[in-house]
């Protein structure tokens, strides 16, 4: 078991925004986080990475707590967040090393890792690039980027889909599907299910920080009626 969130009340400060949650997302299996704006989706991710603290309940990935081993809880996650969040003054190749070295990756393979990913994302010919440099996009797929090179367990991706390109998206899934083979969980977080429908195992809809359907991602719209718009 990947990921095992128990009886999660939390939010911020005195705001109680998560209400008794409770799922689990097993080892290689990708969860869709579906909920409207407000429904309490980053604020489930913001307890996962550690931003904030559970009033109630507990976090455990792989049997660690972030309370009782923070390093080892936090080597095992990649998050890649709505908004790219990249240094100014490093270029490209310096944001690869930064990952290399915060997850201490073997060197050779990391950046072999990279060298594929830069391919596939059409970034290979961007490594002294800086930020400034690079459009919404392009900052989105140096974070996919960083994310994949590491050996992470659980992969946490916030709205994987807002700003990239109909290729990009592609390539995304084709990564997150190999890497579940492997074994590596997902975590998405998505308004509506159409994009990753086929790719995802489960899903759990939120609302008002209560968890008010899940089930297999098959039986999405059976269970969630409300969401089942026609995205495309
Ligand atoms: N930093 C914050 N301080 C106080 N309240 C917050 C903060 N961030 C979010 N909230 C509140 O928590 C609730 C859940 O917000 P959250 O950002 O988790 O929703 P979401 O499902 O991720 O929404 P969206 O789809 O718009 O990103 C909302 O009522 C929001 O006002």
């Amino acid at each position: 078991m990947s990921l095992e969130i128990k009886n999660l009340s939390g939010g911020y400060g005195k705001l109680t925004v998560l209400k008794d949650i409770s799922f689990t997302i097993p080892d290689g299996t990708l969860t869709a986080l579906v909920g409207l704006n407000g429904s309490g989706k980053s604020t489930t991710i913001n307890h996962i990475i550690g931003l904030l603290n559970p009033k109630q309940g507990s976090i455990t990935l792989n049997n660690l707590t972030l309370g009782e081993n923070p390093i080892a809880y936090k080597a095992q996650l990649a998050y890649i967040p709505e908004q790219p969040i990249v240094y100014e003054e490093l270029t490209l190749k310096e944001h690869l090393a930064l990952t290399i070295a915060a997850y201490q990756l073997d060197e050779k393979v990391a950046w072999q890792r990279a060298e594929q990913l830069l391919k596939i994302f059409r970034l290979e010919d961007k490594l002294t690039w800086f930020p400034t440099h690079f459009s919404k996009g392009m900052r989105q797929k140096v974070m996919i980027v960083m994310a994949f090179i590491t050996e992470a367990k659980l992969f946490i991706i916030d709205e994987p889909f807002l700003g990239l390109d109909v290729i990009a998206v592609n390539d995304l899934l084709t990564l997150i599907d190999s890497r579940k083979k492997e074994g590596t969980s997902f975590l998405l977080t998505t308004h509506v299910l159409n994009t990753i429908a086929s790719h995802a195992d489960q899903f759990v809809y939120l609302k008002d920080g209560q968890i008010a359907a899940e089930g297999p991602a098959t039986d999405f719209s059976k269970l969630v009626p409300e969401l089942n718009v026609n995205e495309d």
